[in-house]
Order: structure tokens, then C-alpha cells, then sequence
């Protein structure tokens, strides 16, 4: 096999990272060391972490969806008795395995069913549950946006969605200055790619000053 015989982008695995988000609650906030730990240990990526503490108005934005039930006056009180631990899992499949290892809500039902989970180990009871996690996809899209503002969610694209992705978007305009950089042969091949690519870069916007 020669080097043409390479192929520009060799097969990936078409794994699909995912993104959830990850609450160490005040009731647990002085054990975030041990649970950050464990969460390491089943293969998690922690890619953001913030230590806060919630105001009532925030603590009431995040958990609108309750708002009017019973509960909800001393959630909010709760949630802002003391700092909280922010954290974003990546991992394939991390909604759910995130909410497999913090268990169900209520810590005795968790005792029951799950005894080896967060909230079973760590929660008191239905309100002081120790941990949170998003409940699906796009719940975790909207809670990182809200702890994490200016935050890319989007998976990271793997396998064939890589290659569409690069194929659409990139290697049009690569191969072209590629071969004009073949043909130039200048002295710094990187720099004059990138200044050719900033050149002829097609999303640029077509008016660059402001009009008078
Ligand atoms: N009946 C209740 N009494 C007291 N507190 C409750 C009750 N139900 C829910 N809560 C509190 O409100 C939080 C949000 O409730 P939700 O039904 O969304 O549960 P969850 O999705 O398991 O928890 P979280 O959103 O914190 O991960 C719970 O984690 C708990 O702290």
C-alpha cells in the first residue's frame, strides 16, 4: 500500500458522546469529593465544574417545571442553604447512566431498589435527595445552558456523521487550497494555509465594513 492509498479519514467508531448534567445538592455538598471520585471511576468525563451557591430566585428558575406544588417552598429553601457542586458528565449514554447511579428520587425507595445509588447512600429524604441529574436529552441541554451560559452541547460527532459532516462542510474548500499550496510550495506551508483559508473562507461574511 502506497500513500495515496490512505484513506483521508480512517474509520472511527460511531460513538456518540452525550452530555448530562450533574448536581451535588447542599445536603451532600461535603462529600463532593468522594462522589466526584466515583463518578470518575465509572468512566465519566467531567468537562465544566462550578461550585455555587444558588439565590432563591435561581434555585426557582431552575425548578420552574415544580412551581405551585406543595414542595416547592422548601425546595427552594433548600436548594440555597448552602454551595452546590455543578458538574457536566460526557459519556455515551451519560443521561441515563447518570440517572442509574443517583437512583430513584425519594432515598428510601432508592434504599429498596438501589441500594448501591447516590441517593441511597447519600440522600436523607425526599427533598434532601443529595444529587441531581437531567431526566433526558434535551433537559440536560437546557439545564447546562442555564448553569454553564455560552456552553456547545451539541454530541460530538463520530463515525459516519464525522465524515458527512468534514465532506459538506471542510474538505471542499481544504482540498482547493491544498492543491494551491502544492502548487506555491511557500517557505511556512501552515501559515500561508491558514491565511489562504481566512482568504477563501466561504462562510465569510460577504459585507466586512459597516455600511454608510
Ligand atoms: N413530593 C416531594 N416532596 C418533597 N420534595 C420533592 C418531592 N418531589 C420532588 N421533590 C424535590 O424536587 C426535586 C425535583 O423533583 P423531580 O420530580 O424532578 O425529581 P428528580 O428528577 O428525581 O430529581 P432532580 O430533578 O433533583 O434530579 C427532587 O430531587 C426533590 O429534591
Amino acid at each position: 500500500m502506497d500513500d495515496t492509498d490512505v484513506p483521508l479519514f480512517p474509520e472511527a467508531p460511531a460513538v456518540t458522546v452525550e452530555q448530562t448534567l450533574a448536581i451535588i445538592k447542599p445536603d451532600a455538598i461535603h462529600f463532593a469529593d468522594e462522589i466526584v471520585e466515583e463518578i470518575k471511576s465509572r468512566g465519566f468525563t467531567i468537562t465544566q465544574k462550578r461550585r455555587l451557591r444558588l439565590s432563591p430566585e435561581q434555585a426557582t428558575d431552575f425548578y420552574a417545571e415544580h412551581y405551585g406544588k406543595m414542595f416547592f417552598p422548601s425546595l427552594i429553601a433548600f436548594m440555597h442553604s448552602d454551595d452546590i457542586l455543578v458538574l457536566v458528565l460526557a459519556k455515551p449514554g451519560a443521561v441515563q447512566e447518570w440517572r442509574e447511579m443517583i437512583g430513584p428520587t425519594h432515598p428510601n425507595k432508592a434504599r429498596q431498589l438501589s441500594p448501591e445509588s447516590l441517593r441511597a447512600r447519600y440522600g436523607t429524604d425526599q427533598t434532601r435527595n443529595a444529587v441531581h441529574g437531567s431526566d433526558s436529552y434535551f433537559g440536560a441541554e437546557r439545564e447546562i445552558r442555564f448553569m454553564f451560559p455560552g456552553t456547545v452541547t451539541e454530541p460530538v460527532y463520530g463515525g459516519q456523521l464525522a465524515r458527512d459532516y468534514l465532506q459538506a462542510k471542510v474538505n471542499p474548500v481544504l482540498v482547493q487550497g491544498l492543491t494551491q499550496l502544492c502548487k506555491q510550495k511557500p517557505e511556512d506551508p501552515v501559515t500561508w494555509l491558514a491565511e489562504w483559508l481566512l482568504q477563501n473562507n466561504p462562510n465569510k461574511p460577504l459585507v466586512e465594513e459597516p455600511l454608510t
